[in-house]
């Protein structure tokens, strides 16, 4: 009411001017500079204000007012009415956006994102990882012998930091790596999205494989909290227990070949990818985004229509699809080989390969023939392992990173889930 009575003083005193303003100063104001246009003139740039919800109905009601008339009853309710859903809509205004940041630049091994925990804030670069549900940190509770180089979550330095008594947690991933440990709950903000306590897996011991990545100083968990292994109560996901805040339950990836990318919660930026995003169902069970891709083929040849039950899996570094579509991909590969010393399908790095591309219902996403020649077996050899590997080990189709940053890929929460793909 204050800057209405102002507003009114300026306007009433014909202060405000519709001449051209002849600018000989400014003065400050929160929306920045304001021209002040000599004695007794202002000129005042009008600012949109982005919390203002349109209610039509109450327009029409100060109209009545304006002119002394009673509104009538219908008009009461409708203002009511809106003002109430305007209320619901303005509850979910959280957004957050992070970089997904390779961990080695030569090869996207994993990638991983800033975040803040606890009070004052502790960051920490995480692997965001839709094949699993455990967000957990290297911790101040490991021995030394297990760090090397990671940065550790220090919930002793947290004002927020609270322990869940009596609450533990153990997992294995599909690639024999392993962790431990105790559970607090702590503020966790990403790209500017706050959760108050949110579950923080602190480990106690982290098997090798860990340890030798040290740009990796945890995991955030963004399969479905089904997953979650924290005994005796499981824990909710950042994504579950952001949803009810954000503008939309929405979590979306664009990763990049050898360069930053960024995960973007609780909204869909259309200027991250062309044409339009095609959405197929989720099966949440067991707790991966799994989907049915419509089919696949190698290089420019036929689209092969064929039904591939797999998982998106951000935290996977490559593609592991049922071996007949490696044979088929393979045989265009000169001098390719499943080979056992390196356990899987390997090609003299100067070959050939062609693109690959997969299926999603109508829509094709194709990942170029770059991203599959995905690394020298040793450093400097002139052998190459293969971005496309072999499901039948796994018993589960995946399409990791290598598939995932040929698309912008939507993973929404909404009520049943679905997944979206998108070119790039
Ligand atoms: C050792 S670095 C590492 C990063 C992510 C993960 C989780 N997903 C992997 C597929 O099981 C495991 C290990």
């Amino acid at each position: 009411i204050k800057e209405l009575i102002l507003l009114t003083i300026i306007v009433g005193s014909g202060l405000v001017s519709a001449l051209p303003p002849t600018k000989i100063g400014t003065t400050k104001t929160n929306h920045g500079d304001v021209p002040v246009l000599g004695k007794g003139r202002a000129s005042l740039q009008q600012v949109r204000n982005p919390h203002y919800r349109f209610n039509g109905a109450r327009a029409i009601y100060r109209t009545y007012l304006k002119y002394g008339v009673q509104p009538p009853d219908y008009l009461i309710e409708a203002v009511a009415k809106t003002d109430a859903l305007n209320t619901a809509a303005e509850g979910k205004r959280d957004t957050g956006s992070a970089a997904a940041i390779p961990v080695n630049p030569n090869y996207d091994i994993a990638y991983v994102t800033p975040v803040s925990i606890g009070t004052p804030p502790q960051t920490l670069h995480l692997d965001f990882d839709t094949g699993s549900s455990d967000l957990w940190v290297f911790s101040s509770h490991l021995p030394a012998s297990q760090i090397r180089g990671q940065t550790i979550y220090v919930p002793a330095n947290s004002s927020t930091a609270k322990l869940l008594a009596d609450h533990t947690w153990s997992i294995t991933y599909g690639d024999g790596s392993a962790s431990r440990g105790n559970v607090y709950v702590d503020n966790f903000t990403v790209g500017g999205l706050t959760v108050e306590n949110q579950a923080v897996q602190c480990a106690l011991q982290v098997s090798t494989s860990f340890t030798r990545e040290s740009n990796i100083d945890g995991l955030v968990g963004l399969g479905f909290s089904t997953l979650n292994t924290v005994v005796p109560k499981s824990q909710l996901t950042f994504f579950d227990n952001a949803k009810p805040h954000m503008d939309e339950p929405v979590f979306t990836a664009d990763l990049k070949w050898k360069s930053e990318g960024t995960y973007d919660f609780g909204f869909i930026d259309e200027k991250k990818y062309t044409g339009k995003i095609t959405y197929v169902p989720v099966n949440t069970s067991p707790g991966y985004w799994t989907f049915t891709s419509s089919g696949y083929a190698v290089g420019s040849g036929n689209f092969s229509a064929t039904s591939i039950v797999g998982i998106a899996d951000t935290g996977t570094s490559l593609v592991y699809l049922p071996p007949s579509i490696l044979t088929a991909y393979y045989r265009q590969v000169e001098g390719a080989t499943s080979s056992r010393t390196y356990g899987g399908y390997v090609f003299p790095c100067n070959s050939k390969l062609p693109s690959f591309t997969f299926g999603i219902g109508e829509a094709r996403i194709t990942i170029p023939s770059s991203y599959i020649s995905y690394a020298p077996v040793t450093a400097g050899s002139s052998t190459c392992f293969g971005g496309l590997q072999s499901s039948s080990s796994l018993g589960i189709n995946i399409w990791g990173d290598v598939a995932l940053k040929a698309a912008f890929v939507v993973f929404h929460g909404g009520n049943p889930p679905t997944i979206g793909w998108a070119k790039k």
